[in-house]
């Protein structure tokens, strides 16, 4: 049955996920797309499985911390001249009503504010039975339990932001085969994320490290694609001609591992000419030590995500 999506603190990603959400609405994927036969079934492929098509949202809240943001999202979700549902849009000062009014909660906000949200007075009866999904970098299913009523569903995922053009990467973590409201609530995930792009389950115990991988990646991808742009530029590429031919290839090369399986290093070895210019490139990456840097930056993101639910204020009163 259709139901509201209240999304708590929509900024950045909270506007990427619903956006992705909306146009999934206004024009959803081709049956094919998520055909067993035609999507990725290989080692890198996503989640398959159909939800079912009742299991999206058709009535949206959203609410944001000042004033200035109310209005940006007033202007950016309903100006769409009566398209699609209606998003309303709210300041935190009706976070609660808001919760109390939603079926399915999306938490959005930063990291270091989760337990001022949910202990805030009167969010406990809000979220009484529904599902909470949470896409707060660090902060782990236990944490939010101790903030939540025993009858809320509390779930994590790691979306990120090419869910605004449904080209997303979102983890899911997995959910117990032994609760009653399993099936329900994985309808409603795989509803909501998988037209985002690609979504798949892992164990929580994975989240830093996705958080890393996915949730950061497109900024450590796009450093990249932004160095591969100024060296065309050094080299006498016009600009705009030096990103979008960095870009295309980055996605075109990507899709080779995803479509294919093949391994990234034998995609590499067959652009490679014996005596030709690429294992000159390559030799140069490989003095700049690009490899081990951008492990360690994995690395990096990981052990810092992991500490970043850990800095929230714990407020004592829960009511
Ligand atoms: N950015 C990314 O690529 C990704 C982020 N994440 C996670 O998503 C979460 C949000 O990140 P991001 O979108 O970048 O952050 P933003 O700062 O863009 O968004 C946070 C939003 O929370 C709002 N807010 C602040 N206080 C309150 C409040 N008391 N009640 C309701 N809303 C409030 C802010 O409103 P206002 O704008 O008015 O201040 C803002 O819109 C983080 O937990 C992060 O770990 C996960 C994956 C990727
Ligand atoms: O930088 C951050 O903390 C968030 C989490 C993943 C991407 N952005």
């Amino acid at each position: 049955m259709p139901y509201q999506l209240c999304i708590l603190g929509c900024g950045t990603m909270g506007v990427a996920v619903l956006s992705g959400v909306l146009d999934n609405l206004r024009a959803p994927n081709p049956p094919e797309q998520h055909d067993e036969d035609s999507a990725p079934s290989t080692p890198m492929g996503s989640m398959i499985l159909e939800a079912a098509p009742d299991s999206l949202p058709d009535r949206f809240i959203t609410t944001v911390n000042r004033l200035e943001t109310v209005k940006k999202l007033r202007r950016t979700f309903n100006d769409l001249g009566g398209l699609g549902p209606t998003v309303q849009v709210r300041q935190a000062t009706e976070n609660v009503k808001s919760v109390a009014e939603s079926d399915v909660i999306l938490l959005c906000c930063k990291p270091q504010l989760a337990a001022l949200l949910l202990l805030a007075p009167g969010m406990s009866e809000a979220l009484e039975g529904k599902l909470l999904i949470s896409i707060l970098a660090g902060t782990t299913i236990s944490m939010m339990r101790e903030w939540v009523p025993a009858s809320c569903t509390v779930v994590r995922s790691m979306p990120n932001t090419p869910s605004k053009i449904r080209e997303g990467m979102t983890v899911l973590s997995t959910l117990p085969p032994s609760d009653p409201k399993t099936p329900l609530n994985r309808d409603i995930l795989m509803a909501l994320f998988n037209p985002l792009g690609k979504c798949r389950f892992m164990d929580e115990k994975h989240f830093d490290a996705v958080t890393a991988v996915c949730g950061s990646g497109p900024a450590f991808v796009c450093l990249v694609l932004e160095a591969m742009a100024d060296g065309g530029v050094m080299m006498g590429l016009p600009r705009s001609e030096a990103v979008e031919l960095a870009a295309q290839t980055m996605q075109g090369a990507a899709r080779m591992v995803l479509q294919t399986g093949i391994h990234p290093a034998a995609l590499k070895d067959s652009v490679t000419t014996p005596g030709g210019c690429t294992i000159a490139g390559l030799l140069a990456l490989e003095d700049g030590r690009v490899r081990s840097t951008v492990a360690r930056c994995i690395q990096a993101t990981t052990m810092h995500a992991a500490g970043l639910g850990k800095s929230a204020p714990s407020p004592v009163i829960k009511d």
